[in-house]
């Protein structure tokens, strides 16, 4: 007899909380125990084995804490986990050593190609620069998708020796050229009726790559939170991005 596994979805009221609880029901190896919004106590978690979350920057640390603390695996779409805020969740994973915790800044396989891809090309480019479009009812900016193609893409550029991008602009007094992380510029724009879109734009001399990923519909992510929900009890510890879990990291 196959056990079936108990699941979570903190944010549930949500865009991507509602798509998960739906695909978690639809999922005959798993089984919705609770679902939970702002203002909800987290309590036992009804229970679960594996939390999702789905909310806010603000408030997943403090989610991702307390499922940490009453050893509940968890699966983080959540955005806005910065290198302090990681450091952290290190630091309290090392006093729960059995506990798994998955956080992935983008779920579409698609979107992990993407970003495998762009970290090939990378090193074979001397101009780069991504532009992502989202949702208007997204609140932050830029995506985490495109934070993180940003940092993998300088990484690769660095372990390379390719030296900055070339940019002549001495005067931009509007942000015109838009984020720059780590080197790279993002651009982000909003748009109704769009879901998630970005478009990496590589530059050489006489020639030019262009990658890019859509997700048109929420139903893109859910294969990968299911891949993630059903792999994080196996992968003690933090793993960032679910490339890690699907062989393409
Ligand atoms: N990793 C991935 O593949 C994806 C990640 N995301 C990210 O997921 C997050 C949620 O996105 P959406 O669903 O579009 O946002 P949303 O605004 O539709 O949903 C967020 C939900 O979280 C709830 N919430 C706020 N604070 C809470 C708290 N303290 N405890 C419990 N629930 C709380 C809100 O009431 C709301 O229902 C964002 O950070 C977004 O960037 C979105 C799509 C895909
Ligand atoms: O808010 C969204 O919608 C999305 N958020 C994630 C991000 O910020 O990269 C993933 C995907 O782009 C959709």
């Amino acid at each position: 007899m196959t056990t079936s596994l108990s699941v979570a979805v903190i944010g549930a009221a949500g865009r991507m909380g509602s798509a998960a609880c739906a695909a978690v029901e639809g999922a005959s190896d798993l089984t919705l125990v609770g679902r939970y919004d702002a203002g909800d106590d987290l309590g036992d978690l009804g229970g679960a084995e594996v939390a999702v979350d789905f909310t806010v920057p603000d408030a997943s640390p403090a989610n991702v804490r307390h499922c940490v603390e009453h050893g509940v695996h968890a699966v983080v779409g959540t955005t806005g986990w910065s290198t302090d805020r990681l450091d952290t969740l290190r630091e309290l994973l090392a006093d729960h050593a059995s506990v798994g915790v998955l956080i992935a800044p983008n779920f579409a396989v698609g979107a992990l190609l993407m970003m495998s891809f762009a970290q090939q090309a990378a090193r074979f480019y001397e101009s780069v620069e991504i532009v992502e479009t989202h949702h208007p009812g997204k609140v932050d900016a830029p995506s985490g998708t495109a934070a993180r193609t940003a940092e993998l893409i300088a990484r690769a550029r660095a372990e390379a020796g390719v030296g900055p991008v070339p940019d002549a602009t001495e005067s931009d007094p509007l942000g015109a050229r838009g984020g720059d992380v780590d080197g790279i510029r993002v651009h982000s724009q909003r748009l109704r009726g769009r879901v998630a879109h970005q478009e990496i734009s590589f530059g050489a001399e006489g020639e030019a790559l262009t990658i890019r990923h859509d997700s048109f519909d929420r139903v893109s992510f859910m294969p990968g939170v299911l891949a993630g929900v059903r792999a994080v009890p196996e992968h003690p510890g933090l793993t960032v991005g679910l490339e890690h879990f699907l062989g393409l990291g």
